[in-house]
């Protein structure tokens, strides 16, 4: 019996009154994603949340009566997401967890069915692959039908991608860290997954003629580059740019990732040079200037799909569309931040000051260089004076200490690029990203993101991830399956220094 805070059923009890007296009709329901009002009264608190999910999460049908049994009313899905839509934060994760709980798998029909599967090994093969096959069918929770029916209703998938999001937002605060709601997400990631398969998506070119409301969520979904202004937006999809995003049927109007591309005679090494200055040119009108694709932002815009790869997808349909329309051209790459480095790098600066070793970081003669250019005694002194140039990017106003700290940053970039990891991958979520699609980390850029949100986050320095072409499903196994990392050796010689 799930244990919710004591207050939680008086103001359940509030909130199911308010409830009640929408459907009497004495207030005006508010429509929720366009989900219809439920028609049946509900009774307040935890049994007002128990009443409701007994009530609408029918029970798994028997084995034999599976495939015949009526589905349920359509009104339980939507009293189900009626009810979800009208709890607070705290009241969903007391809902999920019941929900996830109490309305999973039948954990004790799973052990029968498993020694019944145990004693069928001797019989017949026949045998043996039906009780296997029911099995499977127990190993259903019995909430994932529900789920399914969810789907069927107008703003029902949405609802359930929200929902995922709200799961992910309690597993990854650890406000539930349950195996149950851990079930409930893995079901959830599961089914959406298929819903927004390769083959379901819509992939839509946006452009300055593409309605109002679209440029508007793509200028506001932007979660790398922010958009400044509508000209800004204007110049990111005009010409030698490229804007894509894939699109839902059952998401009409929203952008589930955005794709934005600079189209360039060479891999960029920088990213003023694409979101900031101004081309000239009305019109794309050499074709021949343009040999590279760089991919220099990627956002998904639904928290409830992460993990579903829609990214990944995105790029690799992005390619052939732009091979169609340029056939010459030959470089595909992304000019990626570095989220993570100069933190990274302030959490090592502070560990050599503790220990009063700095000659990890730096060599002598380095150490002796930087304290000539910020004009302090050795040893810690010269570390905290790194460690507060370097958070308030006071250094990029030096020219002497810049050449200094230049080879110093670059080679500690590209340890950290390519030495740190989690579990075992890429610890840099956009390395992984890129490599685990299985592009090439092929370049580091020096000076390459001098606004102040890229000398914060990264000194800077941006990353080129190559894709070659022939090469990405080989890359991509290898970095899943044996943690190997593919990097250019020559834009990487800087790991040899370290
Ligand atoms: C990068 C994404 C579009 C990937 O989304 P997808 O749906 O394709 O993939 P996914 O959700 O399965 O996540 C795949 C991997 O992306 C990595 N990843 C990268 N950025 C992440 C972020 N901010 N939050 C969560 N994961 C992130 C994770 O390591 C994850 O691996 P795992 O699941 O194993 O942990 C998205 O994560 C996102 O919108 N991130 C926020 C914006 C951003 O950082 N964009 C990339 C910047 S580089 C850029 O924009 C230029 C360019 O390179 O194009």
């Amino acid at each position: 019996m799930l244990s919710l805070p004591a207050n939680w059923a008086f103001r359940g009890g509030v909130r199911c009154w308010r409830h009640r007296a929408v459907l009497r009709g004495a207030l005006k329901a508010p429509d929720v994603n366009g989900v219809r009002r439920y028609s049946t009264p509900i009774r307040g608190g935890v049994a007002g949340m128990e009443d409701i999910l007994a009530r609408v999460v029918a029970p798994l049908p028997t084995y034999e009566t599976r495939d015949k049994y009526p589905p349920p009313p359509e009104s339980n899905s939507l009293e189900f997401m009626h009810f979800y839509a009208g709890l607070e934060k705290e009241e969903k994760l007391g809902f999920l967890t019941k929900l996830s709980h109490d309305f999973g798998v039948d954990h004790k029909g799973i052990s029968e069915l498993a020694l019944r599967l145990l004693d069928a090994q001797l019989r017949a093969l026949a045998t043996i692959l039906q009780v296997e096959d029911r099995l499977l069918y127990g190993l259903t929770p019995r909430y994932k039908q529900l789920l399914n029916h969810i789907s069927r209703v107008e703003g029902g998938v949405k609802f359930l991608v929200d929902l995922r999001a709200d799961v992910l937002e309690m597993i990854s605060s650890k406000a539930s860290e349950t195996p149950q709601i851990r079930d409930l997400n893995g079901t959830l990631k599961s089914l959406l997954s298929e819903w927004f398969s390769v083959g379901l998506l819509r992939l839509e070119r946006i452009t300055w003629q593409s309605p109002c409301d679209i440029l508007q969520r793509i200028s506001q979904y932007e979660a790398v580059h922010p958009v400044r202004n509508w000209t800004d937006l204007k110049r990111r999809v005009g010409p030698y740019r490229r804007c894509y995003a894939f699109t839902h049927a059952t998401m009409p109007g929203e952008p589930l990732v955005v794709l934005h591309v600079a189209l360039t005679e060479d891999i960029s090494d920088n990213i003023q040079s694409i979101v900031r200055e101004f081309a000239t040119l009305d019109s794309e009108e050499d074709v021949n200037k343009v040999n590279a694709a760089i991919f220099y932002s990627i956002s998904s815009t639904q928290a409830g799909l992460q993990g579903v790869e829609l990214g990944n997808y995105l790029i690799k349909r992005v390619v052939r569309e732009l091979q169609s329309e340029f056939p010459h051209m030959a470089q595909f790459s992304s000019l990626s931040p570095i989220p993570g480095f100069s933190s990274w790098l302030q959490g090592l600066l502070g560990q050599c000051k503790k220990e009063g070793r700095g000659s990890d970081l730096l060599s002598e003669q380095e150490w002796e260089q930087v304290e000539q250019a910020v004009d302090s005694a050795p040893g810690p002194a010269a570390i905290e004076a790194l460690r507060k140039l370097i958070a308030t990017g006071e250094w990029t106003r030096s020219e002497r200490l810049t050449r200094v700290l230049e080879p110093v940053l670059m080679r500690l970039c590209a340890w950290y690029l390519y030495g740190e990891k989690r579990r075992d991958y890429a610890l840099n979520p956009v390395a992984n990203f890129h490599l685990q699609n299985g592009a090439t980390m092929w370049r580091l850029n020096w000076s390459a993101d001098t606004s102040p949100r890229g000398v914060a986050n990264s000194c800077g320095i941006m990353v080129n991830y190559r894709y070659y072409l022939n090469e990405t499903s080989k890359n991509s196994a290898l970095y899943l399956q044996n943690k190997v990392y593919m990097y250019f050796f020559c834009s990487f010689f800087y790991l040899m220094l370290v």
